[in-house]
């Protein structure tokens, strides 16, 4: 296998799909030497039935505004591989959604479930549709509408959604009263329900939470201590949020957080009492992070990423691609030496060998911030299990989890010199895993 050779072939079956090759190049290049230790895998011709999703499925959306106005979406979801479990990952509601974009989602879930010890297949799922203005009630029709479209083809043993951006509490919880009508059955067939009706304690926290457990694992590695350190945080939603909650109980000090209209610089520090302002601008408000730099009279940079700033760590939690090289020359620039990826594939490639090359302790989102799925796999076991575990239950399987993907990205990527190549450890140690059930379930 060359992995030059995949990508043109793939672009010239699936033309126009940037963000799907990105994804697939960084894997393939990490576990070419080994795929090719293995004669048997090119005899089944495992990268094509790896890289080529299992099935997609799109579907029009038709609901009505609050104006009486019939109006159309796209309807999504790709299902990638269910070698190791049922399909399982979230559902993306963003103007920018496509097929390119949620191919290269649903081809990462595949690999991050696998590392995270939980029989779970790879989808991802969304829709064109904004969320951004739209009332409480355009929301439920929206999320009822998409279902119509969905139901079918998903449930609790053959592909379990969740929510990702711009899809949280409650429109997972559209999606499975419509879901349940539907079908007439309560079932786990979504994760990231309420509390009251199946959710998991600490669902909500888990990605970032897991993120900054898995941080804190980088820097036990340099003996470096997480207490003090100054973080520069993106995004502003689920992830950053809840990254920016347990930065703060470890001792850390977030300075940034943005969206898609800018960022802020606090550089007091982003307190307790000024992120519970933040979970209600943009939960209850659904307000913009200006707002913060009005309430607060600090820095807001309309247009700006918060990548110039001068810190010592640096969680992405907002989109993929919101690092580019300059971006990552200046992060090293300015001393950061810990980079670990709350959002998927928000570096690009050229930004990732800036990375390395500077021995950054560098974690790309696929082992970071699996802490979210692996919640939602507990959900599963729970929902199953008809029961409900406690926070600090969940909390200790979530450290335990992320303790085991970074030890697995340890053993898998540990180079000659010593430097460990999270990259690299955690692709081969999802491949190792998916390659194995895949080539004992046969031709498929
Ligand atoms: N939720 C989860 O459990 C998991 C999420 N992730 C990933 O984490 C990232 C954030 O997701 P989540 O927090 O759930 O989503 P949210 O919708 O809660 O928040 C997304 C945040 O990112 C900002 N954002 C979105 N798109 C862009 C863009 N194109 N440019 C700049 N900013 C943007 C949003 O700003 P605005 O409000 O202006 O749109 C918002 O602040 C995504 O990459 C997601 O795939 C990964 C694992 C699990
Ligand atoms: O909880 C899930 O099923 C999916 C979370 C998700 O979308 C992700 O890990 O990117």
């Amino acid at each position: 296998m060359k992995t030059s050779a995949v990508i043109d072939q793939l672009k010239r079956r699936f033309p126009n799909e940037p963000e799907y090759y990105q994804a697939v190049q960084e894997v393939l290049e990490s576990i070419e030497d080994v795929y090719n230790e293995h004669p048997e895998f090119e005899k089944a011709n495992l990268i094509e039935r790896l890289v080529i999703p299992d099935k997609i499925h799109s579907f029009r959306v038709t609901w009505v505004d609050d104006k009486g106005n019939v109006q159309t979406n796209m309807g999504y979801r790709v299902q990638h591989n269910n070698a190791i479990g049922p399909y399982k990952g979230g559902i993306r509601f963003h103007a920018s959604v496509n097929l390119s974009i949620l191919k290269f989602l649903a081809f990462e879930q595949t690999f991050k479930n696998a590392l995270t010890t939980l029989p779970m297949g790879g989808a991802k799922g969304g829709s064109d549709f904004s969320p951004r203005g739209k009332s409480d009630a355009e929301i439920m029709r929206f999320c009822q509408a998409f279902v119509e479209g969905l139901w079918r083809v998903i449930g609790p043993n053959m592909d379990v959604p969740a929510g990702d951006i711009g899809v949280g509490g409650r429109e997972v919880a559209y999606m499975f009263g419509k879901y349940k009508k539907l079908t007439g059955e309560f079932t786990g067939a979504f994760t990231g329900k309420g509390i009251e009706f199946g959710g998991s304690l600490l669902r909500p926290e888990a990605t970032g939470y897991g993120n900054v457990y898995f941080l804190n694992e980088m820097l036990k590695t340099r003996n470096i201590a997480l207490k003090g350190k100054k973080c520069l945080v993106s995004g502003s939603g689920n992830v950053a949020q809840y990254t920016c909650e347990k930065l703060l109980q470890m001792g850390a000090i977030p300075v940034t957080l943005s969206d898609s209209d800018g960022y802020i610089y606090d550089p007091d520090g982003i307190d307790e009492e000024k992120l519970k302002y933040v979970m209600e601008l943009k939960n209850i408000y659904r307000g913009r992070i200006r707002e913060y730099a009005e309430e607060y009279g600090c820095k807001y940079v309309a247009g700006g990423r918060p990548w110039g700033e001068k810190a010592d760590i640096a969680l992405p939690s907002a989109t993929q691609n919101e690092i580019d090289k300059e971006d990552a020359e200046k992060l090293v620039a300015n001393g950061i030496f810990a980079v670990s990826e709350g959002a998927n594939m928000p570096s690009t490639p050229e930004a990732i060998e800036v990375f390395q090359k500077n021995k950054i302790l560098y974690a790309p989102g696929k082992a970071a911030n699996a802490g979210g799925v692996s919640v939602s796999g507990l959900e599963m076991t729970q929902n199953s299990e008809r029961i409900s575990w406690t926070a600090e239950q969940v909390d200790e399987k979530l450290k335990w989890i992320m303790r085991n993907i970074h030890e697995n990205c340890v053993k898998y990527g540990t180079e000659n010199d010593g430097y460990i190549n999270y990259v690299k450890g955690a692709n081969i140690a999802g491949f190792m895993k998916i390659t194995k059930a895949m080539m004992a379930q046969g031709i498929l």
